[in-house]
């Protein structure tokens, strides 16, 4: 069987002392790969660059064991959620909808889509208010319903409860549990945070100075850190929990 998203040898120069290298990345399909790093590390220029918005100067990306026939046609499988939410300044409908319209879906499609996302973000209430007007808690909720209504072959997440408040954060991370439990989105999370990256991915990245040093299940990437490096980091991130959960 060949992985769902799989990545080799991917090299991206991006600061005079920083080069993003992925030897070797692959997810199944409905796994959540929660990436975790200290500040610096690349893991915003990694979903940059599989994401197709900063380019490779090598690799390969093939979604579904294929390499995409273009950039769009790439492209238009992935999906996108940042820690700013970056919404339009238009109604929380035309947030939702843009995207699906620009892809040439039927009318029925985007509203069905639309009411179901809204609705299953709890924010339908929401859709004819300004974008510009929401907390950030609901701001989030509505890049996650523009995103997930793309029904994306991968969901790109790069620090999305970063600028949320606690509880506001525990709620999204919930409704997010269930919603890939239920539509097995494959997701690529990136985080600075140990914590939350355990407690969301069914798979556990460590990234240090450009490098996925070591990989695998939460529990026990936790238990048994890949060298001195990762040890050290992961001692640093989470003092308790980390080596006593
Ligand atoms: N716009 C940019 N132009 C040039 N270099 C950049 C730019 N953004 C980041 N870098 C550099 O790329 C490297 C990786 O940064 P990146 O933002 O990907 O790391 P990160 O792990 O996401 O960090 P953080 O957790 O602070 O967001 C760093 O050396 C950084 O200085």
């Amino acid at each position: 069987m060949k992985p769902w998203f799989e990545v080799r040898d991917l090299y991206l120069p991006r600061a005079p002392h920083f080069t993003l290298h992925v030897e070797h990345l692959s997810l199944e399909r409905g796994e959540v790969l929660a990436i975790v790093g200290p500040n610096g590390c690349g893991k915003s220029t990694l979903l940059l660059a599989l994401a197709h918005i900063l380019k490779p100067v090598q690799g390969e990306i093939r979604l579904n064991g294929h390499l995409p026939a273009n950039d769009l046609a790439y492209r238009r499988q992935i999906a996108l959620v940042l820690q700013d939410a970056l919404l339009l300044n238009t109604s929380v409908w035309n947030n939702v909808t843009l995207g699906l319209r620009f892809r040439g879906l039927p009318r029925p499609e985007v509203r069905r889509r639309a009411e179901y996302w809204l609705e299953r973000l709890g924010i339908r209430h929401l859709a004819h208010w300004p974008a510009t007007k929401l907390s950030g808690g609901e701001a989030q909720r509505v890049s996650l319903a523009r995103a997930l209504a793309l029904e994306p072959a991968l969901l790109l997440l790069d620090e999305p409860f970063a600028a949320l408040d606690a509880p506001t954060r525990e709620r999204l991370y919930t409704d997010l549990q269930a919603i890939w439990r239920e539509t097995q989105t494959t997701t690529l999370l990136v985080t600075h945070d140990l914590e939350e990256a355990r407690r969301l991915g069914t798979r556990l990245g460590i990234m240090l100075a450009g490098r996925i040093v070591q990989m695998g299940a939460p529990e026990e990437v936790l238990a048994r850190a890949a060298g001195e490096q990762v040890g050290a980091y992961l001692k640093h991130s989470h003092p308790k929990r980390a080596f006593n959960p």
